[in-house]
This record gives structure tokens, C-alpha cells and sequence, in this order.
């Protein structure tokens, strides 16, 4: 029988230490799950302030990097190696200071930063290797992905009032007038944030009071962090510090492993 997509579970800690703390152990506890049923872990990394909210993953021993396999939530279309670049960011704050195996990070072929319809297809392929032949489902099924949200409340690469928001086939989608700079860039499409086994939205500070409030208190507003459902039996999970959810009436849960 069809089962609605669950309620968001709003965590909220005292300060950004303990979320990161906490962060870490929820990803553990994913990659365990994920490696004991699949021998691989599937993750979507996104940019901005979310790489360095993973340092606590770096010393830790019950992380198994090499069955990781590293996807990008969204990538800005600019060489790996440009201060805007998403894996550059990735790079330095979590996979210079961890062996993951190179071959396990997916990053954009930037080769095809001339065509982004390309280099969006070509990075659809990327996860249709890795997906599409192991868990023949009609979208990828990540075993979690991990988000920020801007300040209009954009999540990944994908703007309020944008098309793109309306997309329901592709995997991959490219955009060429992103408001936020710079203006290319790839992104996953709902569809496949809607069919991840658990999202995790990840938000510090005061700078996030007030989006944090529309998205979760007022979700008919549409608002693309307010519209990652995933289906059932996927879950979202916000992991937030006490500054950024000051604003929040949306009920927060007792925190459980
Ligand atoms: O442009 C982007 O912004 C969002 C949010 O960034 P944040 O610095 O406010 O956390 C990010 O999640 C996305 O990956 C990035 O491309």
C-alpha cells in the first residue's frame, strides 16, 4: 500500500560541536547499515558550509572510506581545482584528510564544461553505473545525501520559482542563470532527492533563523528545501545548531540515535 512520505525530523543541539558530533554518528550508523546489506555506502555531498560540518567523521575508526562511493549533490561548472568548485571545497576540508580511493569520488568530467546538457548527461551516466545494473530502480537510490540551504532557501542547485523545480524524469539537471553565483552549474533533480533513503539537511547559525522558519513552519510556501519529501520509506532529518533554529515553532525531536 502507498505510504505517505513521513514528517521532517528536526534535531537541534546546543551548540555546532555537539551537531557535528551527532552528525557524525548518524552517518556511521548509515554507512554501517548501508555496507552490512550492500558492501557499499552511497553518499551525495553538497557544498558551501556542509564539507567542514564533517570533520568529526576524519578520526574516526568505524569510518569505512573505502566503501564509500561520492557523489555530488550539485557541482558549480568550473575547474576542479576554482575556489567555487564543490569537490574542491570537499577536497580540502574531508577527502585530503581521509583514503577514500580516488575511483570512489565522482566528480564532474571537466572536459565538457563547454556543453553543460553533456556534462549533466555524462554525469547522469556516472550514476547510472553505479546505480541502474545494482538496484535496478527507476531512479538512483541514494542511502543518504547530504544538504545545505541557502538564504532564499535553495537546496542543492535548485532556486525558488526556477524550472527546474518541475523536473521529473532526468537524474541530472543543468542550470545556466543560477541567481547564486556562478551561474552553471549541475544539480540532482527532486526525483532523485525523493527517492534517497534518508536526506539530511545540515544548518548553524543565526544566519539561517529565518529561512530555517519558512521552510519547516510554512512548507505551502513551496520553498525547493521544503519540497525534498523522499517516498517511503525515505526519511529527512535536519541537524541543526539551537541559532539557527531559534525562530522554528515546527515541533523538534528528542534526540535518538
Ligand atoms: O551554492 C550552494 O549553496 C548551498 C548552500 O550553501 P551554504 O553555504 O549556505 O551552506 C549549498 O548547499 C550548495 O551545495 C552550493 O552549491
Amino acid at each position: 500500500m502507498h505510504q505517505p512520505p513521513s514528517p521532517p525530523v528536526l534535531y537541534s543541539f546546543d551548540s555546532t560541536n555537539e551537531l557535528t558530533e551527532k552528525l557524525a554518528d548518524f552517518i556511521v550508523k548509515a554507512q554501517t547499515e548501508a555496507v552490512s546489506k550492500k558492501g557499499r555506502f552511497t553518499v551525495a555531498l553538497s557544498g558551501g558550509s556542509l564539507p567542514k560540518q564533517l570533520n568529526k567523521l576524519i578520526d574516526n575508526p568505524a569510518v569505512k572510506w573505502d566503501r564509500w562511493q561520492v557523489f555530488f549533490a550539485d557541482e558549480r561548472c568550473v575547474p576542479l581545482d576554482d575556489d567555487d568548485s564543490n569537490y574542491n571545497l570537499c577536497q580540502k576540508e574531508l577527502f585530503s584528510k581521509v583514503p577514500i580511493p580516488e575511483q570512489n569520488i565522482h566528480p564532474i568530467d571537466v572536459s565538457l564544461l563547454d556543453d553543460l546538457e553533456e556534462l549533466a548527461d555524462a554525469y547522469e551516466k556516472a550514476l547510472i553505473s553505479e546505480f541502474a545494473q545494482k538496484d535496478s530502480a527507476r531512479f538512483p537510490v541514494f542511502d543518504l545525501i547530504l544538504l545545505g540551504i541557502g538564504p532564499d532557501g535553495h537546496t542543492c542547485s535548485l532556486f525558488p520559482d526556477h524550472e527546474l523545480l518541475t523536473e521529473e524524469d532526468r537524474w541530472v539537471a543543468y542550470i545556466e542563470n543560477s541567481p547564486k553565483p556562478p551561474p552553471r552549474r549541475i544539480t540532482l533533480t527532486f526525483p532523485v532527492l525523493n527517492h534517497s533513503l534518508r536526506v539530511v539537511f545540515v544548518a548553524a547559525g543565526e544566519s539561517k533563523a529565518e529561512i530555517l522558519s519558512t521552510i519547516l513552519d510554512n512548507p505551502e510556501a513551496g520553498l525547493p528545501a521544503s519540497r525534498v519529501k523522499p517516498s517511503h520509506p525515505g526519511q529527512v532529518y535536519w541537524y541543526v545548531d539551537n541559532a539557527a533554529s531559534a525562530k522554528v515553532k515546527y515541533q523538534k525531536s528528542e534526540y535518538r540515535l
